[in-house]
């Protein structure tokens, strides 16, 4: 059995006066990967972002209930947000690299964080696109601007700089919605073995995709949580009937 690594307690998060979650709760396992599926507009994303305070500076946000990493309330007075974000990394759906060179993009996060030594940004430049599954491919332009390569590589680079950060979470917003399908099957096992090192929580409008690569799987509507279990079970055997109408495409 993994450890808890996020804990979610009846949460509900507004938007003003909208609710877009609620009554949510759930554990997210260390060195998984959860999947959460769902319409658009069911507030996937809004409950990923809540995971590492992307809505802090959100006009009208707000939060009610639990969200706890390793036991600890991330919403509680004096949390250190700085460090929770470089503890839970985030990747967006279209690739957003610096307009920088790849090597910059990289060392990034770890100069923030006070690494100056170039010996050790040497070192970590390269490992991180070691595990990002990109260093081949750019060993030997790494003072090329990274906004001009191409997009499956541009989004590998986005997830080598999050990894620089040595983050013990991995956010994804539909990585690889805005890719080829040659790219989006890198990052699918990129995935597959970013799970030994990091607990991966991603957001796909891609069925087919989180029945490949999750271990546990969420289905939302109207901002509450349907249905959490294994993968598995949700794609085979659903115990709520929505989650059989989504997943056999009988609506969304
Ligand atoms: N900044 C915002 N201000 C107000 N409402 C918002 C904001 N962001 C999202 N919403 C609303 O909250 C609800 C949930 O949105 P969210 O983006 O979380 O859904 P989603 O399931 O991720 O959708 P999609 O799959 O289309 O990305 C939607 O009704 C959306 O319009």
């Amino acid at each position: 059995m993994a450890n808890t690594k996020f804990k979610i307690q009846d949460l509900d998060f507004y938007y003003g006066d909208f609710q877009a979650l609620k009554g949510i709760n759930m554990d997210i396992e260390e060195k998984l990967v959860t999947a959460f599926i769902g319409p658009s507009g069911c507030g996937k994303s809004t409950f990923l972002k809540t995971l590492n305070r992307m809505q802090d500076l959100t006009p009208g946000a707000k939060v009610d209930g639990l969200i706890a990493l390793d036991g600890e309330d991330i919403y509680q007075k004096d949390y250190n947000v700085n460090l929770l974000r470089k503890r839970v990394g985030m990747v967006f759906q279209h690739p957003n690299p610096f307009p920088k060179s790849i090597y910059d993009n990289i060392a990034y996060g770890p100069r923030t964080h006070g690494i100056s030594d170039k010996h050790e940004l040497d070192n970590i430049v390269e490992t991180s696109l070691k595990s990002a599954a990109i260093w081949d491919e750019v060993k030997d332009k790494l003072n090329r601007n990274a906004t001009e390569i191409s997009g499956g590589q541009q989004q590998r680079i986005c997830i080598a700089r999050a990894i620089a950060n040595e983050p013990e979470v991995l956010l994804m917003d539909e990585p690889t919605s805005a890719l080829d399908p040659i790219s989006t099957g890198k990052i699918e096992e990129l995935i597959d073995d970013l799970k030994e090192t990091y607990t991966v929580v991603i957001v796909t409008h891609n069925m087919q995709q989180a029945a490949r690569i999750s271990d546990k799987t969420a289905f939302f509507l109207t901002g509450e949580v349907v249905e959490f279990d294994e993968t598995e079970k949700i794609f085979s055997n659903p115990s709520d009937e929505r989650t059989d109408d989504y997943i056999s495409g009988r609506f969304g």
